[in-house]
């Protein structure tokens, strides 16, 4: 039983791993060989990272490469932060600083977040950073998400995404949660890919409620306006078709 489709999107489902250790194995395999031919065509990839806790064992794994991967191909850019500074136990940057970027040799080209100058003047900081970047007309290669259990990407909540020329805007802070600096809708849907990256079964329920028609989580929202690749392990994969069955 293949999973809902809200009319228009296009579908990419990579359900090809065992556990969280495959999947990011096997994305990390996808990523180096992308890097590499973005060396060789003196064209670096440039990425932008999720945060959260999905993507750390993608992060261990490509760490885990640090010394065959040719940097020279890759510029790092985030798709979201908090808004505190890169020490912070928080930190999307620290997440994948501690088992990767750490390992990047002097002038790697990594862009983090300055989350340290409090959500407004980071946001304005990133998007003038993001503006310049695209200047000769280069977008992201690749957007890397993952996905809250609410439909959330980045830190595009819902009911939070208003009309925007913005690259990255602020999100204030709430109750449940300090204030954020995020790429914003126009922005991933500007980059060249989106990847969602989505493991174990509880995801599912959040990805099958961004998949029905007229869903309008902010991963529906982000699907209406432009493709997006999901790799799931086979326990996200498996409960995205059984729980989609009539
Ligand atoms: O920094 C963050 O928290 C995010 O960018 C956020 O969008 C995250 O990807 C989802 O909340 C999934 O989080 P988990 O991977 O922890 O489930």
């Amino acid at each position: 039983m293949a999973p809902p489709r809200p009319p228009g999107a296009i579908l990419m489902i990579f359900t090809i791993a065992d556990d969280d250790q495959d999947l990011a194995r096997a994305l990390a395999d996808r990523l180096t060989v992308e890097i590499q031919a973005a060396w060789a065509h003196a064209r670096p990839l440039r990425i932008a990272l999720a945060g959260g806790s999905t993507p750390r064992r993608l992060y261990e794994e490509l760490g885990g490469r640090a010394d065959t991967l040719p940097w020279q191909g890759l510029e790092i850019f985030f798709s979201d932060e908090r808004a505190v500074g890169p020490e912070d136990p928080a930190s999307n940057y620290r997440l994948a600083h501690l088992p990767w970027l750490s390992k990047a040799p002097p002038g790697a080209l990594i862009h983090r977040i300055p989350g340290e100058l409090g959500a407004q003047a980071a946001a304005d900081a990133y998007d003038d950073l993001l503006r310049r970047a695209a200047a000769g007309g280069r977008a992201l290669d690749i957007v890397l998400l993952g996905v809250g259990p609410d439909g959330h990407i980045a830190s595009l909540f819902p009911g939070a995404i208003g009309a925007t020329t913005r690259i990255a805007e602020a999100v204030p802070a709430t109750a449940d949660r300090v204030a954020r600096i995020t790429l914003t809708l126009p922005a991933l849907a500007a980059a060249r890919r989106r990847i969602v990256l989505a493991q174990g079964a509880a995801k599912a329920r959040a990805l099958r409620a961004s998949l029905v028609p007229g869903a309008q989580t902010p991963l529906a929202r982000l699907m209406a306006e432009a493709p997006v690749e999901f790799w799931l392990d086979r326990a996200a994969g498996q409960a995205l078709c059984v729980d989609s069955a009539p």
